[in-house]
């Protein structure tokens, strides 16, 4: 018998991990941006030096606010306007998730970020839909399986969402598996675009909503009560709904209970947090919380590029802060998986052929 190897990223990296909120335009490569900005012609970036251009993403994020965090996209949807420009970017991303041992992602963007140059909203989908497939073959022939999803995100500060939402549906068969509104949170309640919402419920389709990230209870409960979002983005701030004793006995409010009750899948992304001011560090991440009562908790990695990280490099970092083992890394894996826009026969086969035998030999 082999001894069972420790909880180190190096051991993460083998066993199947399952992504649920990893943003395109937040995961480029630095020397991708850099040299995607040459061949457009774009001329906005801070620096055209690869390693500090990795630095800049990571620090001007590290803001301590949503709003200014976002502001780092301009560059990396600065590079993304050209067709050639997003299939690359989308092969790169199932390639990386792979050699991350990622099997099933679902990545999103919001394709009218990328029509500046005039490519049209459905040629910006079809490009990032052939870089997917351009990736999983490329992973699939050195040996790497990866299943890639994609969401269509309309941004809340515009007014599009009804349009993009039309999309996704149409692009369902295609590779879209879902919706989801993104961008600043505050003064932009999700309830701002119900009829995107009703249209989507109407098409059987399935949107999860950013909420609870940089605003709290409010926009939770207008995503799931008013909007009928079966996940949340973030979810974090519910921890507001939950009072702890001082020898730790959690009550939990009607939306905690709510959400906790109804297995609303929580897409928590720790780095990502820090860098938001969302929480104050990993280790006082709510994840600890809302794992030990056991809801339906996820890891993601929200941004990639801005937070240098990866699924490994999180569930590493909050097995340092929480002393997670192999029993715990696989409970968020399945969780993710049950969790995803996928047909059901799918994600039981997943999870049956591929996730439990990963970590099988790790539990014994
Ligand atoms: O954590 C986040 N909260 C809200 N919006 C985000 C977050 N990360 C990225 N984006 C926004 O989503 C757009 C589509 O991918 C990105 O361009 C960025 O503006
Ligand atoms: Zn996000």
């Amino acid at each position: 018998m082999s001894a069972i190897p420790p909880v180190t990223l190096e051991h993460i990296r083998r066993v199947p991990k399952v992504l649920l909120h990893d943003h395109l335009d937040g995961s480029l490569r630095p020397e991708t941006v850099a040299e995607l900005a040459d061949a457009t012609g774009y001329r906005g970036l801070p620096t055209t030096d690869v390693g500090e251009l990795g630095r800049w993403f990571r620090e001007a994020a590290d803001s301590g606010s949503l709003v200014s965090y976002l502001e780092t996209f301009a560059h990396t949807c600065g590079v993304m306007q050209t067709e050639d420009a997003l299939v690359r970017v989308a092969a790169e991303c199932a390639e990386d998730l792979a050699d991350d041992g990622v099997v099933y992602a679902e990545v999103r963007y919001a394709p009218e970020l990328f029509v500046e140059r005039g490519l049209t909203l459905d040629a910006v989908v079809e490009a990032v839909q052939e870089g997917f497939a351009q990736g999983e073959r490329r992973a699939a022939e050195r040996g790497k399986f990866i299943r890639t999803g994609t969401l269509l995100c309309a941004m809340r500060q515009h007014a599009r969402a009804q349009e993009i939402a039309e999309i996704a549906v149409r692009y369902r068969d295609t590779g879209v598996v879902g919706f989801d509104i993104a961008g600043p949170e505050a003064g932009f309640p999700p309830t701002r675009n119900l009829d995107a919402f009703e249209y989507l419920r109407t098409n059987n389709a399935h949107f999860t909503i950013h909420a609870g990230e940089a605003f709290g209870l409010a926009s939770i409960w207008e995503a799931i009560q008013h909007c009928g979002a079966e996940r949340l983005g973030h979810g974090v701030r519910i921890v507001d709904d939950i009072k702890s004793d001082p020898d730790g006995t959690a009550h939990l409010g009607p939306l905690a209970s709510y959400v906790r009750d109804r297995r609303i899948p929580l897409e928590i992304c720790p780095s990502s947090n820090v860098q938001t001011g969302a929480a104050a560090s990993i280790a006082d991440h709510p994840i600890g919380l809302l794992a030990r009562l056991h809801f339906r908790v996820t890891v993601n990695t929200d941004n990639r590029l801005m937070s240098g990280c990866t699924v490994s490099s999180e569930f590493a970092a909050l097995a340092d802060a929480f002393g997670y083992g192999w029993a715990d890394l696989q409970w968020f894996t399945i969780n993710a998986m049950k969790s995803a826009f996928l047909d059901f026969d799918l994600r039981l086969a997943l999870i049956n052929n591929v996730i439990k035998p990963g970590y099988a030999p790790l539990l014994a």
